[in-house]
């Protein structure tokens, strides 16, 4: 276990056993430097407790990257409860989650996470005020698609030589909460949109209303385009895709996009611009971290225009140093966490 915490560089982990309600709960507070530790809380079956620590540990890793990055006085955290097969009463689980969370004095605040809702949210908010996406506070998704909407247009100057994205052929994979939001803005500004999800219903309304052009789950990623924007699920950029890709760069909201470092390394290789998933995200994470601290709406939106001009950066360090973003957005990372 403090193997596992050294390499990942770990502050604390805490575990919860509660019978009463069947909560089993495990806090990762991976770095505090620059503030409380911040991220959601998974509800998950896991297939042993290793499986799940391993989930909260790795994930806690990434949401401090993700803050340094973001400009936030944030630390990064994860919560995973894992899912009993039963549960009697959903409310008394996530309350007493909520007196785990509060015993921790501030150290780890909470948000939704897969799994949980803003309803799971409330629950907690009975018993401890570190917690965020409640009801009240509102889904983060529209601001996280408005990030990834300036990272696009960064990422198009950067490898295109111009920000203007009309006429563009953008392909977004998947159109959920943050794809949608982020499709409807690209044709707001006249990109062509070429669109996929397993949902064959948000396909078809992406056709009606913003005339997109439908393309088959499998075949988005080796459709020729300017840019792909990965908005489902993760790891889509690994071994046996990453040859068949045919954009000039990939910037989407998905997070973990990369089965690894080296796979960025081969796009870097090949002329593709990699828009770093944990830096061109992060608008839910400033919505939720700045909302929390009772910020106004101008001033969120101020910060998360701090998107387009810490991805630019990013690529000029790429460019000079002839790396990966992804590597060069891990050492920035690194730097401010640990240097
Ligand atoms: N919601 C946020 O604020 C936020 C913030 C940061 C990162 N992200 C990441 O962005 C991604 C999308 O988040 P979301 O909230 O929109 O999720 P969502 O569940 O609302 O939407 C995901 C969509 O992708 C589709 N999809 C999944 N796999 C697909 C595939 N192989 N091909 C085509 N479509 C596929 C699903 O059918 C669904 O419609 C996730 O990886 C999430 O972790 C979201």
């Amino acid at each position: 276990m403090f193997a596992m915490m050294e390499t990942a560089r770990l502050e604390a982990l805490h575990l919860a056993n509660d019978p009463a309600t069947g909560l089993k709960a495990i806090i990762a507070i991976h770095n505090t430097r620059l503030g409380p530790a911040l991220g959601g809380c998974r509800y998950l079956a896991y297939p042993d407790d290793e499986s799940a620590i391993r989930d909260a540990i790795r994930l806690a890793q990434g949401m401090s990257y993700k803050a340094a990055l973001a400009g936030l006085e944030q630390g990064g955290g994860k919560a995973v409860i894992i899912r009993p097969a039963h549960v009697d009463n959903r409310a008394a689980l996530f309350e007493a989650f909520g007196r785990m969370i509060e015993s921790l004095n501030g150290r780890y605040i909470t948000a939704v996470d897969s799994g949980t809702s803003s309803a799971d949210m409330d629950c907690i908010a009975q018993q401890t005020g570190h917690v965020t996406s409640t009801t009240a506070a509102g889904d983060p998704s529209s601001h996280t698609a408005l990030g990834v909407f300036a990272g696009i247009r960064a990422t198009a100057h950067a490898r295109l030589g111009s920000d203007d994205l009309e006429g563009l052929r953008v392909a977004v994979q998947g159109l959920g909460h943050v794809g949608y939001a982020l499709a409807e803005q690209l044709h707001a500004v006249g990109a062509e949109l070429l669109v996929s999800d397993l949902d064959a219903g948000r396909v078809q309304l992406a056709v009606e209303q913003l005339g997109a052009q439908p393309v088959a789950s499998g075949a988005l990623l080796t459709t020729p385009c300017d840019i792909l924007a990965p908005c489902g699920l993760g790891g889509i950029l690994n071994a046996q895709t990453v040859g068949q890709l045919r954009c000039a760069a990939v910037a989407g909201a998905t997070n973990n996009q990369l089965a690894s470092a080296e796979i960025a390394d081969e796009m870097e290789a090949r002329g593709i611009l990699y828009a770093p998933d944990y830096v061109i995200n992060s608008g839910g994470l400033i919505y939720v971290a700045l909302k929390h601290k009772g910020e106004t709406l101008p001033a969120i939106t101020a910060h998360l225009s701090q998107i387009r001009q810490r991805l630019t950066e990013i690529y000029a360090h790429a460019q000079a140093d002839k790396r990966s973003p992804a590597r060069v957005a891990d050492a920035l990372a690194e730097r401010i966490l640990f240097g």
